[in-house]
């Protein structure tokens, strides 16, 4: 797979600040990937995802050392605009999205797209589409401001995934929802995944991540202290030291291996452990 974001030698200061945000950043990120960002409150996520906006220097100013390549161009070449229609971005709060000049749901998914000079005929299309997608069809007539925070949250979402960018960026989206809008919210970013979309997603429910992202990437005081494969992250028990939240699971595990229990591995979410535990009760049952 290609790598469609790179940070090579990153760091960034907000104005004004003696200490940057982010230091040193060094990775690849590959197309079709996703990545699960995590950290302690003012690790750097934001400033993180702010950085492959474009965001931060163009909008923020401050100061930027090395650079942010996006599909191999540094992020302050870009022209205006044009980072846009590659990145969606989701905002924490579905509030911040949501236009408010639109009366219904179905209006609110196609503005972006009329905003784009899209022909009438496929604005319908694919705002249909989106819709089914993010199981948003039923409310299509309501009035975005009426809604649930979790039906919010997939109008603010189906309103980027429609306009196709293939990197999407997202920051905690379900911080303000109850666990069934949580899940109804990965469900819609796993469909994008199988789309091959490549997603970064900032959140702090580390069993989701533990059961969706491939990758993860962990940041401390704007440090990157680790990024790889899921698996080994997640249930890397030193990480508590570093205030990471780990999995229920991969602690689960953890434990019984210090009490002498013989895993063949440390799980990171439910269906692991169940498999894994089983099977040594399965073997120390023969
Ligand atoms: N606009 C800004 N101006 C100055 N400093 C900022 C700005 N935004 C963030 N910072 C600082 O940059 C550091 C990283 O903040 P950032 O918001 O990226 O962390 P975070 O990991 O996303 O935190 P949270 O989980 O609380 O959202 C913090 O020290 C924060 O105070």
């Amino acid at each position: 797979m290609g790598i469609v974001i790179e940070f090579k030698d990153v760091s960034y200061s907000y104005p004004l600040t003696k200490e940057p945000s982010i230091k040193n950043l060094n990775c690849k990120l590959e197309k079709g990937k996703f990545y699960g960002v995590i950290g302690k409150n003012g690790s750097g996520k934001t400033t993180l995802c702010t950085l492959i906006r474009g965001f931060a220097p163009s909008f923020y100013q401050g100061v930027l050392e090395g650079q942010v390549l996006i599909e191999g161009k540094p992020t302050v070449d870009h022209g205006p605009g044009e980072l846009s229609l590659k990145i969606g971005y989701v905002f924490q709060n579905p509030f911040n999205q949501i236009s408010g000049v639109k009366e219904t749901v179905f209006e609110e998914v196609a503005f972006g797209l009329e905003n784009f000079g899209v022909p009438v005929d496929e604005i319908e299309r694919r705002v249909i589409e989106v819709m089914e997608l993010t199981k948003i069809s039923h409310i299509a007539e309501k009035n975005p401001f009426e809604l649930s925070g979790g039906q919010q949250q997939r109008v603010a979402l189906a309103s980027i995934i429609v306009l196709k960018p293939d990197i999407l960026v997202i920051d905690e989206p379900t911080s303000q929802l109850d666990p069934e809008g949580t899940e109804s919210v990965f469900e819609i970013i796993d469909a994008l995944k199988r789309e091959k979309k490549t997603i970064i997603l900032v959140e702090h429910k580390i069993d989701l991540i533990a059961e969706y992202a491939d990758d993860v990437m962990v940041l401390d005081n704007g440090e990157m202290i680790r990024f790889g494969p899921k698996q080994a992250i997640l249930s890397d028990m030193s990480l508590l030291e570093h205030g990471i939240q780990l999995p229920q699971m991969a602690i689960l595990g953890n434990e019984l291996v210090k009490q002498g229990v013989k895993l063949d591995y440390i799980p990171i979410t439910e269906k692991q452990a169940k498999e894994v535990i089983g099977r040594t009760l399965r073997k120390e049952s023969v």
